[in-house]
């Protein structure tokens, strides 16, 4: 796409085109995008953050929201040693879902980022690894977010009951439909009863001793008279098709995020 061309399409201003000129320049010089004699192309990085497939743009704009600023209490954070996390330090104390919850802008950021991401790896999931899913009868999907993923699960295995469970406040917004039930609450009192709970990079969030307990709250939810009851821990989906160059720059957004959010 010619420069005149990308700046008419995102509204840039003719007195800034020149502007834009250098800082295409130095995205072409981190590989975002290649130049070539008519203008300038996509690159593999830049492909990710396409709105359809792995829309890691919603995970950018999350990971830098709400201010960038706050980075630099990451300099700060390697130095302390307390046990809170980045964004503890530049948030009084507050823990990331507390404050998603409080500014509901920052947390829709966060729920459209968790989406766009299930939208590419639950479909990987479902299409190399369905004998995680066969035999199964019903699935809880614990920090479900919006329900992205368990709808690909219901429309990938249409006689598997899903339900979408999360805090309240998020799965307000979560898709509502007959195949997928939505339910609110806290993981660490009660998880609906299911056979098989499904935590889908939810674990990192949280410290061990969060995780055991979470653990323990998940065989509670998994009736005993059942024998063949599990839970699936999904934290990253390789494909071994990607593109080496997309695979290490999703690691890195989705680190940088993770280092910054939950320590
Ligand atoms: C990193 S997101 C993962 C979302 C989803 N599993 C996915 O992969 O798209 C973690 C989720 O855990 C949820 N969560 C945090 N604390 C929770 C709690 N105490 N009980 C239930 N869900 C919780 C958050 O609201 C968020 O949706």
């Amino acid at each position: 796409m010619p420069l005149h061309e990308l700046a008419r399409l995102i509204l840039i201003p003719p007195e800034k085109e020149l502007t834009l000129e250098s800082l295409m320049g130095l995205l072409v010089h981190q590989r975002v995008f290649a130049k070539c004699e008519g203008g300038y192309l996509l690159t593999p990085i830049s492909e990710m953050m396409l709105s359809e497939g792995a829309n890691m743009g919603a995970f950018v704009c999350f990971a830098t929201e709400p201010s960038p600023e706050q980075l630099l209490f990451t300099s700060k954070w390697f130095k302390d040693t307390g046990k809170g996390t980045v964004f503890q330090l530049a948030h009084n104390g507050k823990q990331a879902w507390e404050v998603l919850k409080e500014k509901p802008e920052l947390g829709n950021l966060a729920n459209n980022a968790m989406s766009s991401h299930s939208k590419e790896f639950v479909r990987i999931l479902v299409a190399k690894y369905p004998e995680i899913f066969e035999g199964i009868n019903n699935l809880v999907d614990v920090g479900g977010g919006t329900g992205s993923t368990v709808k690909i699960i219901a429309d990938s295995f249409p006689n598997l009951r899903c339900t979408v469970f999360d805090l309240p406040h998020v799965v307000d917004n979560a898709l509502n439909n007959d195949s997928i039930s939505v339910v609110g609450g806290d993981m660490f009192d009660k998880i609906p009863p299911a056979d098989t709970i499904l935590l889908k990079t939810v674990l990192h969030d949280w410290s061990d001793e969060d995780c055991i307990r979470i653990l323990k709250k998940c065989k509670e939810a998994i009736d005993s008279t059942i024998n063949n009851g599990k839970v699936i821990v999904v934290e990253m989906v390789l494909d071994a098709e990607t593109d080496d160059s997309k695979e290490t720059e999703t690691k890195l957004i989705y680190n940088l995020c993770l280092l910054f959010f939950f320590g």
